[in-house]
């Protein structure tokens, strides 16, 4: 599986800006890498504007939900589409919507661990629903949202559920690079999987995020990795059978105790 990963400066507040962005970005990607699955960054259509979300959130992911629907169709791409504030009645998510290449989404996620350092939780609902695995062209994956990548429970969950590929997709700040980086390859060890990530970087108030999207093969090497202060595309070839190899070589699938943790 071919992946593109659009390691993006997110303009702060400006949704039909940032769709623009999105689309020429995918126009030009699709004609000169033709990737299977494309990624995008935590909050993409607004940054971290919190004290704005409630009129930056959008109704039931609309129109950003048809605005990828339509994309993924159009190019036939899997699209797994970052996370955007989403609201639904009065609560606002900060939710990731995973599209097929017929634009249907397949899986929607809701970041369960809100950021205290930000005071997300004042502003954002924490999602109530369990992680599960989805698939795409017939592979089960996962997904994470930025804060919850410190929360190994989840990663591992999701390998326990079959997952051999986990995107993670994220707006981390810069004065944090070590931990963002070091605990990617940590899960990709851990849970002899594909770790794909996302992350923006750029300025907005007075954060810069530290690109370093990454991505990392199931024996902890990484194949690609991101600048710190660019917008840039990593384009991947991803072979799924590497999972299956790690886990024979070294089968901490077969060792574990759970009875005694
Ligand atoms: O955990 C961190 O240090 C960063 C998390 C974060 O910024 C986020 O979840 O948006």
């Amino acid at each position: 599986m071919k992946i593109a990963i659009y390691q993006m400066e997110v303009i702060g507040g400006k949704p039909a800006e940032n769709r623009l962005k999105v689309q020429s970005w995918l126009e030009k990607v699709m004609k000169e890498e033709n990737p299977d699955t494309i990624v995008l960054p935590e909050m993409w259509t607004s940054s971290f504007k919190l004290k704005q979300l409630k009129a930056l959130a959008e109704p039931d992911g609309e129109p950003t939900k048809s605005f990828l629907s339509k994309l993924a169709k159009k190019y036939k791409v899997n699209i797994i589409g970052g996370s955007i504030p989403h609201n639904v009645e009065t609560n606002i998510y900060n939710t990731s919507f995973i599209f097929n290449r017929e634009g249907e989404v397949v899986y929607e996620y809701s970041k369960i661990h809100l950021v205290p350092m930000l005071h997300e939780h004042l502003y954002v609902t924490g999602g109530k629903k369990a992680v599960e695995v989805f698939e795409l062209d017939g592979i089960k994956m996962g997904i994470i949202i930025c804060y919850d990548l410190r929360f190994p429970e989840l990663a591992r969950s999701l390998a326990l559920q079959g997952v051999q590929a986990l995107f993670v997709v994220a707006a981390w700040p810069t004065p944090r690079k070590y931990h963002w980086t070091a605990l990617q390859i940590a899960r990709a060890i851990e849970n002899q999987m594909y770790v794909i990530s996302c992350n923006a970087v750029g300025n907005v108030d007075d954060v810069t995020y530290a690109g370093n999207s990454m991505i990392i093969d199931p024996w902890g090497d990484i194949l690609k990795q991101g600048q710190d202060n660019q917008e840039e595309t990593l384009v991947q070839d991803v072979n799924l059978s590497k999972v299956v190899q790690v886990r024979k070589e070294v089968p901490i699938f077969k060792s574990r105790v759970p009875d005694l943790y």
